[in-house]
């Protein structure tokens, strides 16, 4: 496993940030928040699934409780793993600009480092104040098996790619399995597919 050098200050927290829609969460958002943490040294890894994921519009998305519930869910058994209800509370569109600033104001002098799959990274200067974000966190890009993982035109010693251990899970996969009665077991964990069940998700989609 590789060891990553970033520039921090002395004694200061490392919070990593895994935002998302989780919708639902799986195995592949657990492995790359836990790659990271490993390789960055981090302190934390915060979740922060998004209220209304407006580049997600166009989508039909579970509403945020149930996405939130089964984030705590996943994480629960996680000592290192907490989730913040920042973008759903904030409500309106999830912004990553408003993220960063919500969780400075909580977490003091703390360094940031937002955890981005490639897919993600690849759209970033179509964030709302792209040139901003790179000021308030540094930016972690991690392996996706399908996506082309690159730093190209992004700031330079703003973003650090890594390689993590190659899920090709999505939450679109598990949600079209549960519609089509396939089993998610192995896919999210366990209280997650338990979740699912209880409260129907996915079902008729
Ligand atoms: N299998 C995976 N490996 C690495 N990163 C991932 C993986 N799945 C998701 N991510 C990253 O996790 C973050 C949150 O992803 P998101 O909640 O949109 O999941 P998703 O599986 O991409 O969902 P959907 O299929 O509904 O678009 C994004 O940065 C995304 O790139
Ligand atoms: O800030 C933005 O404009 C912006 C646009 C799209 C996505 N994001 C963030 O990127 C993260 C992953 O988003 P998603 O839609 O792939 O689940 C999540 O934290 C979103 O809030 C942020």
């Amino acid at each position: 496993m590789g060891e990553q050098e970033v520039p921090t200050g002395p004694d200061k927290r490392r919070i990593g940030v895994m935002g998302g829609t989780f919708d639902p969460i799986h195995h592949g958002h657990l492995v790359a928040a836990s790659e990271v943490a490993a390789q960055f040294h981090l302190d934390e890894v915060v979740f922060v699934p998004t209220g209304q994921p407006w580049q997600k519009s166009h989508k039909k998305v579970s509403p945020a409780e149930d996405r939130y519930l089964m984030t705590v869910i996943a994480t629960a058994s996680n000592p290192q793993f907490s989730v913040s209800r920042s973008d759903i509370d904030r409500g309106g569109p999830t912004y990553t600009i408003d993220t960063l600033r919500d969780l400075r104001e909580v977490h003091g002098d703390a360094d940031l480092f937002f955890i981005t799959g490639a897919d993600a990274l690849a759209q970033i200067l179509t964030w709302r104040d792209a040139e901003e974000l790179f000021s308030l966190s540094h930016f972690i890009g991690v392996t996706r098996p399908g996506h082309v993982l690159t730093d190209d035109g992004l700031p330079e010693g703003g973003v650090s790619l890594v390689e993590v251990p190659a899920l090709a899970i999505s939450s679109t996969d598990c949600r079209e399995r549960v519609a089509q009665g396939e089993p998610v077991w192995y896919l999210v964990p366990d209280g997650v597919v338990r979740y699912i069940d209880k409260r129907q998700l996915y079902r008729g989609e």
